[in-house]
């Protein structure tokens, strides 16, 4: 897993590593990354055009020192001031090395015109304006130099993080830098995970300054394949298809009937052992039909409840389910058991409605909102809220309920009490598609029936579920049930890097 710490921990972290280490070490080792990732990104760093914008606290003394490594190697480094201070010995050593330097904090048109001319022609421009002791959106004038870089051809570098960015959340509030790369030190910070900083911040390299050891327990932790081979169950010689799980569906009606199609399908696919579904007539046959591999029973509309499948390892309710009182019965029903059960769409309108249903409960539970129904279980919580803050509205979600939640959306964020919270890497727009939430229904209820507990099948399935929307059609435009299919080679993709 790669971790990621909050900005107060990272602090407590550095200080700790600074006083054992002589004055300034940590930053040289900062800079010295920042500055190989830099002569990577350029043709040949002789001759090269690199413009560096500087903040007035450490972030922009990190920049002032990579560029002055630039500039010993025969960079044409120009440093632009937007700080009311500046690292003064960065500064220094730029200019020992060549290196020029205006400042935009006047109100010297001039100068903000040079600035612009410099970045615009820049072939590499570094981003040192704010790090983690940024506050809010960008203010004048580095809101212009992030709007000048992002319409410049040269790529960005960000300092640690894009500036602008929450680093403890994601969120951006204003102005913020966009950039190719960003190079951060130490650890992650969790605003790299999250949309919308995530999408701000690009390929995130990690350097590593020593601060590990120092580092307690991490905010966001966010999986790569090793790690999801490393949970997915795996199924033993003597796996019979009771061992491997048996899921209950609860998903589709007369009117969803392809809920049940690609929540079954989901499951299916994703390694269940068995699928046990009930429902109404109509969607019983349009799952058989689709997989005849299930068993279906058809519900009595008297006695909803007679039919409810027993032996089940765990369930999955709600998708195109409806909110009648059927549902509601069925819900509790569910609910009541033991058992794990992932509740989804129409059961999560129920659940906002009588929130104790979950609160009351300790078997394992998991709840898998999209933005608008995480508005109805955080009442009074509006869906952009929600969107801007998605790390800080999983986390209360959680700890409201009492259980697991998996918050859908631009980016995946899995959380738990007690727990760092999980951002899924794997997310893509491709997945922003009618029935897609069903499917990854199906995955998760898999993996909670083959023995893995809501975080681990949360994280798993998450995972899976971008993976295979990457991979279905080589990453052309798809639809849910193009999906189900492609959540194989998604296995299979991930047990090799394992
Ligand atoms: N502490 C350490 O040991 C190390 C820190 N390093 C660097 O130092 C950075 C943190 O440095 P600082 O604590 O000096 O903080 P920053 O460099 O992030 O900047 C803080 C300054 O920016 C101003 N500012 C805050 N929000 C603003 C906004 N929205 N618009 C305009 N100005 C704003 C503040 O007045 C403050 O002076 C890290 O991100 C990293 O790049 C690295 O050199 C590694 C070692
Ligand atoms: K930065």
């Amino acid at each position: 897993m790669r971790q990621a710490h909050t900005v107060d921990t990272v602090r407590a972290a550095e200080n700790r590593l600074m006083a054992r280490l002589p004055d300034g070490a940590l930053m040289r080792r900062a800079a010295g990354a920042l500055a190989t990732v830099c002569s990577r990104m350029l043709p040949r760093v002789y001759g090269a055009r690199v413009v560096l914008l500087v903040g007035s606290g450490d972030n922009g003394g990190d920049a002032l020192y990579a560029g002055t490594n630039l500039a010993r190697r025969g960079a044409s480094v120009r440093a632009v001031l937007a700080g009311s201070r500046v690292h003064e010995a960065g500064l220094a050593a730029l200019r020992g090395a060549g290196g020029r330097a205006l400042s935009v904090r006047g109100e010297e048109e001039q100068a903000r015109a040079d600035a612009e001319a410099e970045i615009a022609a820049a072939d590499l421009i570094v981003d040192g304006l704010l790090g983690i002791g940024g506050r809010g959106g960008l203010r004048a004038p580095h809101s212009a130099l992030a709007a000048c870089a992002e319409g410049a051809s040269a790529p960005v570098v960000a300092v640690d993080l894009p500036s602008g960015i929450d680093a403890d959340t994601g969120a951006v509030e204003g102005a913020a830098v966009r950039a190719d790369v960003t190079v951060t030190f130490g650890t992650h910070k969790p605003g790299l995970f999250v949309d919308p900083g995530a999408e701000r911040a690009g390929v995130v390299e990690f350097a590593d300054i020593g601060l590990g050891p120092e580092l307690p327990f991490a905010r966001l932790e966010v999986p790569q394949a090793a790690d999801i081979a490393a949970l997915l169950p795996s199924p033993g010689r003597e796996a019979d298809k009771y061992r491997r799980g048996v899921l209950g569906v609860a998903a589709g009606s007369q009117r969803y009937r392809g809920a049940a199609v690609l929540t079954v399908g989901g499951a299916l696919r994703g390694g269940v052992g068995m699928v046990r579904y009930a429902g109404h007539a109509d969607a019983v046959t349009e799952v058989l039909h689709h997989w005849p591999e299930t068993v279906a029973s058809e519900l009595d509309p008297v006695d909803p409840l007679a039919a409810l499948p027993g032996r089940v390892a765990a369930w999955v309710i709600g998708p195109g389910r409806g909110l009648h009182p059927m549902s509601v019965l069925e819900l509790e029903a569910v609910l009541d058991t033991a058992l794990p059960v992932l509740v989804d769409a129409d059961a999560l309108t129920l659940v906002a409605r009588s929130p104790d249903l979950v609160r009351a409960r300790t078997a394992p539970t998991l709840l898998t909102p999209h933005a608008g129904e995480m508005s109805r279980l955080l009442r009074g919580t509006d869906r952009a809220a929600i969107e801007a803050g998605r790390l800080e509205h999983a986390t209360r979600a959680a700890e409201e309920y009492g259980c697991t939640v998996l918050l859908k959306g631009s980016t995946t964020v899995v959380a738990e009490p007690g727990r760092p919270a999980v951002a899924n890497p794997t997310g893509t727009s491709l997945l922003a598609t009618a029935g897609s939430g069903d499917v990854l229904a199906g995955l998760t209820g898999a993996l909670l029936s083959g023995g893995l507990a809501p975080r681990e099948a949360a994280v798993c399935g998450a995972y899976l579920h971008g993976l295979a929307a990457r991979l279905a059609h080589d990453g052309a435009p798809i639809s849910a049930s193009d999906l189900v299919p492609a959540i194989p080679e998604a296995i299979g993709t991930v047990l090799a890097a394992g």
